[in-house]
């Protein structure tokens, strides 16, 4: 699908790149980390401000407001946190990896960062591939799968090279291995256990990175994202967040701070079911998600998004290795990119940036000088003619052939009362007076209930 940007009226004029990283290695200074008395009142005075500014401004969602009355937060003061700086997996594949992207954070001394981590490299494959031999293996031969091996070794090596005793890592290997018996034995793995199963590599990755940086000196709290109050539906494997989330995690991740000044490394991609208090999963790359709903939550300056590419490309450099970065997006063009196909980014992660209007910087971990995408509200669209291309594959075309169209009202209403009794998402649309032509959410599977209820 080629996806052409429209011209609309220039909106805001960019906002200029970050400053540089100014410095590699060394341990991050402690006046920035320190819960000094001082420290509390400039918080309570950014509390206030931020309170005198969601007043000002009408802000009516709830969100710096709500955190506020729980004893506020706001972007503004000095010892708050200031950004979120979320890295993906390929940025956290390994101990050199790990080491690289604390460096990255302490290159911004001046930043007070909430870092979200993926799983260490392709953990989340290789924890759905075990899981899906242990329903077969017995309970014997679980010792045996390649995939429990792989991400075993992978995380007692990063633990040795980064010279972390491997009681850091040793509990939760413990029970991912006890999981894969369990599932063994029961020869069944459901979406609720596939998401538990899962989780353990993001739980994995922050509890071996946080474990680091406190090495290095540099004080770190690791946070499961599902304890801090990640609340979602109980759709497993591609669940919602809720509103309340919001305030939830503002009170926990500001409190902690408040209490305690340390960075918090929160496990991306995971929450807790509100219903069944089970651990849920926001669907594959959902860590972009976690880290847009805490900058939202908190009223940050700015997410970032460290990736193993130069930002948000022309095409998908899968395809096309000359792929240019695209230096600015709106956050209404960065989701219909990701939306219809666009890896770069989770397809939900903007919905939390747009709402909060905080700006998300798409930046590369393994070329940090490189000045990324900013994505934000607005952008000059005076010369854009061509913003990216995007494919989407195994899409399903819908086309619907009627002669009682004609000159009749309602039919489309009614063909799309259908897609929404079978809880199927339509991208796009094309009609006549004769047909319609839809296409169909991959993503979502249909049935043959809807040709049936669409001849009927
Ligand atoms: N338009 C695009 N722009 C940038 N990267 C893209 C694009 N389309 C697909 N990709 C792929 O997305 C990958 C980055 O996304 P992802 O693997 O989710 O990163 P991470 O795991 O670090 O969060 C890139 O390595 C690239 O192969
Ligand atoms: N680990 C999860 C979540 C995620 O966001 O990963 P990444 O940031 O590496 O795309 C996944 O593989 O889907």
């Amino acid at each position: 699908a080629l996806r052409f940007a429209a011209t609309p009226p220039r909106l805001a004029a960019p906002i200029p790149p970050t400053s540089a990283p100014r410095a590699h290695g060394g341990v991050a200074r402690a006046g920035a980390l320190g819960g000094t008395r001082r420290g509390r009142r400039l918080a309570m005075a950014a509390a206030d401000s931020a309170r005198c500014r969601a007043k000002r401004e009408g802000d009516g969602d709830g969100v710096i407001a709500g955190v506020a009355v729980h004893g506020g937060t706001g972007a503004e003061g000095e010892d708050q946190l200031s950004v979120v700086m979320k890295f993906g997996g390929s940025s956290v594949s390994s101990a050199a990896r790990m080491k690289e992207v604390a460096g990255l954070i302490q290159a911004f001394p001046e930043e007070r960062p909430v870092v979200v981590l993926s799983a260490m490299g392709k953990t989340t494959n290789l924890l759905l591939l075990a899981g899906e031999k242990a329903v077969g293996c017995g309970v014997t031969r679980v010792s045996e799968i390649e995939e429990w091996n792989m991400l075993r070794d992978l995380h007692i090596k990063t633990v040795d090279e980064l010279g972390l005793p491997r009681s850091v890592i040793h509990a939760k290997l413990d029970e991912l291995e006890q999981l894969l018996k369990g599932v063994a034995m029961m020869k069944e793995l459901t979406l609720r256990s596939t998401d538990y199963l899962v989780s353990f590599g993001e739980c994995m990755s922050t509890r071996v990175f946080a474990a680091y940086l406190n090495q290095i000196g540099v004080k770190a709290r690791q946070c499961d994202a599902f304890d801090i109050g990640f609340i979602t539906t109980d759709d497993f494997g591609n669940a919602e967040i809720l509103e309340a989330t919001y305030p939830a995690v503002a009170k926990r991740l500001h409190g902690d701070w408040i209490r305690d000044p340390a960075i918090p490394i929160v496990t991306g991609f995971l929450g807790k079911g509100w219903k069944s208090g089970a651990v849920t999963t926001l669907g594959r790359g959902g860590s972009d998600l976690t880290a847009t709903t805490i900058g939202k939550a908190l009223g940050l300056r700015e997410i970032q998004v460290w990736k193993d590419v130069d930002g948000v490309l022309t095409c998908d450099p899968n395809i096309y290795p000359n792929a240019r970065t695209v230096p600015y997006l709106t956050f209404d063009e960065a989701a219909e990119l990701a939306y219809f196909g666009a890896q770069v980014l989770h397809p939900q992660s903007m919905r939390p940036a747009r709402e909060g209007d905080i700006p998300v910087r798409v930046k590369n971990s393994y070329n940090p000088k490189a000045p990324g995408t900013l994505i934000a509200k607005g952008r000059d669209m005076d010369k854009v003619v061509l913003t990216s291309i995007v494919l989407k594959s195994n899409v399903t075309m819908l086309d619907i052939v009627s002669t009682r169209m004609l000159g009749q009202f309602g039919f489309l209403a009614k063909v799309f009362s259908i897609f929404e009794d079978l809880g199927i998402s339509v991208d796009c649309v094309a009609t006549s007076e004769v047909s319609i032509s839809v296409s169909l959410d991959p993503s979502k599977i249909w049935s043959r209930e809807l040709i049936q209820q669409a001849r009927a």
